[in-house]
């Protein structure tokens, strides 16, 4: 049987490590910290992330990521999306040529504006029928709680799809396959973008029908993005489209929300991110980055150049509001 090695302990890492062994993949999880491998393994439970939840007896742990790696057939890719390079760079030799990477970061680098599955190709040299990407409406805590959740296993190779779906399939967890992996990456990134927007209109006092506008344009964007890179606009309706976008811009578990709702409130970028108390809210980086991909295929997305200049040019979420408010009128 495949061997699973989850490469991040954080809030996804964790939960994602916990369906695998729930549906009787042999996991092991690799963890920065050695005393958070040690919790694990001694007492069940994540210290750091999740710590109420009581993690499956098989579940493994180590902080060696060559013990973690040693012999595993997929490799799952936990790390938030900024950090994916360099982490990755640091195991790519370790990682068996035939291995399947599964990406579960959301986010396009800032820099090089690529996308995870591409940096996972050029980082670890593998062919894009062994990087596969999972995103859909995936809020951490509530698939730890094993309540139901769908999600999508895009890879352009369907038969690794299918054998990830086989790995990850739970009573509570649903796997659906699909081959379009900008789709999903896209959906994953933009959606963070405008859960902050959302978090934003919430924390100024904007009520249902703002919020709604917010998810709709949203959409609108995300899947003029999406086609103009290459995606099928049917992803960004599915699953890792709409359902993720709904799931994060209406969640209070969502960070990316959450940290939009303390700039909507007042308070400053920098209050926002000690809030956070560590935990990555990924959009706060790839606003800047999703928007310039956009210029750079001269698509349109008005809602994420806001959360751009409300997070980097300091525009107050008020002001960002007015202008978007203010754009020509059109039809829909
Ligand atoms: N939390 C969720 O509900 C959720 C759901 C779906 C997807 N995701 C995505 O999964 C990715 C990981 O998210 P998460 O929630 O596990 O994040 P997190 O902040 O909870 O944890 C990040 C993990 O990466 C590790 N890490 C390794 N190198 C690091 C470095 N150099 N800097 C910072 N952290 C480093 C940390 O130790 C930690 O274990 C993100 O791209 C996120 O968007 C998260
Ligand atoms: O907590 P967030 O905002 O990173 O969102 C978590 C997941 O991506 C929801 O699907």
């Amino acid at each position: 049987m495949t061997k699973a090695a989850v490469m991040g302990a954080g809030s996804f890492g964790t939960a994602f490590a916990k369906v695998l062994c729930d549906a009787g993949t042999e996991t092991v999880i690799w963890a920065r910290r050695g005393a958070v491998a040690e919790s694990i393994n001694e007492r069940h439970v994540n210290p750091d992330y999740l710590s109420e939840v009581v993690l499956p007896d098989g579940l493994r742990a180590t902080d060696d990521h060559r013990e973690a790696l040693a012999g595993a057939g997929v490799v799952v890719l936990a790390v938030p999306s900024q950090t994916l390079r360099t982490n990755l760079a640091e195991w790519a030799g370790v990682i068996g040529p035939q291995a399947t990477l599964l990406s579960l970061a959301k986010g396009v680098e800032s820099g090089t504006l690529m996308r995870m599955s591409q940096v996972i190709g050029e980082v670890a040299g593998a062919d894009a029928n062994r990087i596969a990407v999972l995103s859909g409406p995936n809020l951490a805590k509530e698939i730890a709680q094993g309540q139901p959740t769908a999600t999508v296993i895009a890879c352009p190779d369907s038969a690794r799809a299918i054998a990830l779906q086989r790995a990850c399939a739970t009573g509570y967890f649903r796997p659906y396959t699909n081959t379009d992996v900008i789709g999903c990456e896209i959906g994953g990134a933009a959606k963070n973008v405008i859960a902050l927007c959302c978090g934003m209109a919430v924390g100024i006092g904007l009520g249902e029908n703002t919020l709604a506008a917010i998810i709709t344009r949203g959409l609108a964007e995300m899947t003029r993005l999406g086609v103009a890179l290459g995606a099928n606009a049917k992803t960004l309706s599915g699953l890792a489209g709409v359902g993720d976008l709904v799931a994060t811009c209406s969640s209070p578990l969502s960070r990316n929300r959450t940290f939009g709702e303390r700039l909507g409130a007042g308070e400053s970028l920098e209050s926002a991110q000690a809030a956070a108390n560590g935990q990555v809210a990924e959009g706060v980086k790839s606003c800047s980055s999703v928007r310039a991909l956009a210029q750079s295929y001269g698509v349109e997305m008005p809602l994420t150049d806001a959360v751009h200049r409300v997070c980097h040019e300091g525009l107050t979420p008020q002001e960002a509001l007015a202008q978007l408010l203010k754009r020509d009128m059109k039809p829909e």
